[in-house]
């Protein structure tokens, strides 16, 4: 038997999933974990818990599928982008990773935009703006604030490739995710030794970086033991958790677009050649296609704010099994009229990214009145977070990026009120698919690439992922939320001032 392993270390928690050469998924599993908040704005995780829901899962699926060590053929990882892990020359961490979401860095992209000589000059050598979610920021608030520890690192690992280390012993990334940590030449697909010699940082602190199917490793005896694998199991270089969730979703030709509400939002198209939008909103990144790129835009609390708002607010969840719970909190939401009775939410609890590259937005309810209830808020919680990735939409269209079909995929698109919720404001019907676990899919198939099971990404995509249903738009539903929508887009603008006056006081 040959099978494929995909692993994905996303934020809320670890996934592995176990598939034949067909694409058939054998079994899967997922191993929860916190995200820490030691002040507003910041976020970290331990990589030790990744580590620890990785050999959780790993082992919870070998068993389940009754694999034998040799049938595990290859490894694809795939992880939340940005993250930064800090080791020191015994390998150890120095501090818990700074992730995709955290704010912090402010400072630090100013600094990084004149140091490179203005942001046009920066765009030129990374593709990309400085953002604070962005790698390179954190590498540099790292040197000016905790200086002691900056001293000791050696080197600065993304999540996945953190795990590929414990899995392998190898330092190793793939493109796809090196383009989000602002330090690579996603046109060249190199490190920039431009930028880096400009921020006076060491290239030794970055690994060498593989396509996406490319062999990186075999699994070292101890962890091929404790996982109940072979040495002669491979470990192909992957990608970051947006390009492998595409290539799950079969996102490898231009016309198709895919979305995704996990703990971020989503709003990704595939492009032949690098395509910018001029404002920096959306991301040019290398796709985990040889020789492709992808545009994005990224919301940082999307499926985040129906997982704040239910696990702070609505009450009577507690005898639920939590795997219910969003599917509990939601029925009553699906009872009221698209459009919440007028009432608007803006889903930046943590700031924002796309298209309002602004860390001190802020979440906020607008338009209560007396006969709005707790269902009300919980669809205009859902709304805001679909009308906020409709933004992204909006400025892939105005850049006449052809998107013929929307598939839907992340956790939150398994619910069916936010699925129907994307068609009605995306104004589009969207697809689900047959494959519908996304990031670690996408990495298995990679894998699957990786040992000559396939010859190619496309064709591997082509083989195994098929539409399974389409949602239709709603045209009663659509034309409320198209009234919605440019209140919605105003209201940011209205308060931005005060946001920035709150986020100083908090
Ligand atoms: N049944 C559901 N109904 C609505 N939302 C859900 C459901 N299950 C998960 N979600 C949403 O999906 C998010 C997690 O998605 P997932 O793709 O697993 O995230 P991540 O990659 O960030 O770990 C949660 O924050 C939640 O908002
Ligand atoms: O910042 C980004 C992409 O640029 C996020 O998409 C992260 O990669 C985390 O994703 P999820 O864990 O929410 O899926």
């Amino acid at each position: 038997m040959a099978y494929y392993l995909g692993i994905d270390v996303g934020t809320s928690g670890t996934k592995s999933l176990l598939i034949d050469a067909t694409g058939k998924v054998l079994a899967e599993a997922v191993a929860e974990y916190p995200m820490h908040q030691p002040k507003p704005g910041w976020t970290e995780q331990d990589p030790e818990d990744w580590w620890q829901a990785t050999v959780a899962t790993v082992r919870k699926v070998v068993r389940k599928a009754k694999a034998k060590p040799a049938d595990v053929r290859a490894i694809g990882l795939s992880g939340q982008m940005h993250g930064s892990v800090f080791l020191d020359a015994k390998n150890k961490v120095v501090r818990p990773a700074l992730l995709w979401n955290d704010q912090r860095t402010v400072a630090e992209c100013d600094e990084i935009t004149q140091r490179a000589g203005g942001r046009k000059a920066l765009i030129k050598m990374v593709a990309n703006p400085a953002l604070t979610g962005f790698t390179a920021p954190k590498i540099l608030w790292l040197r000016n604030n905790e200086p002691r520890k900056f001293d000791k690192v050696r080197k600065v690992l993304l999540p996945k490739d953190e795990i590929r280390r414990r899995l392998t012993g190898e330092f190793a990334g793939d493109m796809s995710d090196a383009s989000g940590t602002l330090l690579l030449d996603v046109v060249k697909r190199q490190w920039s030794k431009k930028l880096l010699s400009k921020l006076e940082l060491d290239p030794d602190l970055l690994p060498p970086v593989f396509e996406s199917e490319q062999v990186t490793g075999q699994l070292t005896a101890a962890v091929a033991e404790e996982l109940g694998l072979s040495t002669d199991c491979k470990v192909v270089a992957g990608a970051g958790d947006c390009a492998a969730g595409a290539i799950g979703n079969g996102v490898v030709e231009r016309g198709v677009l895919s979305t995704s509400i996990g703990t971020s939002g989503v709003m990704f198209v595939h492009s032949d050649q690098p395509e910018y939008d001029a404002e920096g909103r959306l991301h040019t990144f290398c796709h985990a296609v040889h020789g492709q790129w992808h545009m994005m835009g990224v919301n940082l609390t999307s499926g985040g704010s129906l997982q704040w708002w239910i696990d702070n607010v609505v009450q009577g969840l507690a005898g639920i099994p939590k795997g219910k719970r969003y599917e509990a909190a939601t029925a009553e939401a699906a009872e009221i009229a698209a459009g919440s009775g007028g009432l608007s939410f803006l889903p930046y609890l943590n700031g924002e990214r796309t298209p309002h590259a602004d860390p001190s937005a802020r979440g906020a309810f607008v338009g209560l009145n007396l006969t709005h209830t707790r269902a009300h808020m919980t669809r205009a919680v859902m709304e805001g977070v679909v009308f906020a990735m409709r933004d992204s939409l909006e400025i892939i269209r105005s850049l006449n990026v052809p998107v013929d079909q929307i598939r839907v995929s992340g956790g939150g698109s398994k619910n069916p009120l936010w699925k129907q919720m994307q068609a009605d404001i995306f104004g589009q019907n969207v697809v689900t698919l047959n494959a519908e676990q996304g990031p670690a899919y996408g990495v298995a198939l990679l894998a699957a690439v990786g040992d000559g099971a396939y010859d190619s990404i496309g064709e591997a995509c082509k083989a195994t992922i098929q539409v399974k249903e389409q949602t239709k738009v709603d045209r009663k539903a659509a034309s409320a939320m198209d009234a919605l929508f440019p209140i919605y887009q105003d209201l940011y603008v209205a308060l931005k001032d005060s946001f920035q006056k709150i986020a100083s006081l908090q």
